[in-house]
């Protein structure tokens, strides 16, 4: 069996009061796209963060995080991204005063020599449009950039959260395809709720469930187990048409009905 990039075991994470991750132990293979799937607000980001040593100040995280035989919790965000753990945040969080390249240029590392022909291959538009300001980017474009922005480096894994968010329908299918080759050299850790394209891009899936791990496997399976997706994820149907009562109130995935279908 091939060793897991990463690997967490018995992850727990209180904020606020909140015992928000209670135990939660899951691996990500060393190729392809494993995604982290659940209800809204069941603690997607938050296992993200804790990986990444973002969770938030006060917030007490426990367990163990390791990538490779490196062991991740105690050490500073900068040093984990130093050692190739690539994260795009949800929120984008590109400096929407400076200009791509700018905005590009601050992502270089010093001692290492920036991988520009790689971003621009997979994203012609950042360098076409390298001097507009990233705040006037349309939503799709400012994701290219943060992907693109982590890419500059060379990365053994890559943390990516909710990439499609608010996204228009053809440019969630450009994000999906833009995922899957940049999956083929680096392995991807996904939060996405979108099923379409979970099932274009995922190989396994970790599916989170009142602040534990609820069901781990083959994500075209899960997909293609309605009672499962049901129970899971509150979903009737990963195909995105309804069955029956399928979008269940308050369901995270549920918004990924036939609307979100689109990544096909
Ligand atoms: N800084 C914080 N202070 C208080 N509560 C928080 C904080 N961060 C997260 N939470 C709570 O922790 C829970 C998990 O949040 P998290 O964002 O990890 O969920 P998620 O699965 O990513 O949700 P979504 O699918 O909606 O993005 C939620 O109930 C959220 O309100």
């Amino acid at each position: 069996m091939t060793e897991p990039v990463l690997t967490v075991e018995d992850l727990s994470v209180r904020i606020a009061g909140l015992h928000i991750l209670q135990g939660v132990s899951f691996t990500v293979a060393p190729t392809g796209v494993t995604v982290l799937l659940g209800r809204n607000g069941v603690g997607k980001t938050t296992t993200l963060r804790a990986v990444v040593g973002l969770t938030p100040r006060g917030g007490e995280v426990h367990g163990r995080v390791r990538m490779g035989d490196q062991s991740l919790l105690e050490r500073p965000t900068h040093r984990l991204v130093r050692g190739g753990l690539g994260y795009v945040p949800e929120d984008r969080c590109v400096f929407a005063g400076l200009t791509v390249a700018e905005n590009l240029r601050l992502a270089e590392r010093r001692g290492t020599t920036a991988a520009y022909d790689r971003v621009f291959a997979l994203f012609p538009e950042l360098d076409r449009r390298s001097r507009q300001r990233a705040g006037s980017l349309s939503g799709g474009q400012q994701q290219m950039l943060a992907i693109g922005r982590v890419l500059l480096n060379d990365n053994r894994l890559l943390l990516v959260d909710e990439p499609t968010k608010g996204l228009a329908p053809k440019v969630v299918t450009e994000v999906a395809e833009v995922l899957k080759r940049v999956a083929e050299s680096v392995p991807v850790l996904l939060v996405e709720q979108n099923l379409a394209v979970v099932r274009r891009l995922a190989r396994d899936a970790v599916v989170l469930a009142a602040g534990r791990v609820a069901w781990t496997g083959d994500a075209q399976e899960l997909l293609s187990a309605t009672a499962l997706t049901r129970s899971l994820l509150g979903v009737g149907s990963a195909e995105g048409h309804h069955h029956g009562s399928g979008t269940e109130p308050g369901a995270s995935a549920s918004t990924a009905g036939p609307a979100r279908e689109d990544a096909r």
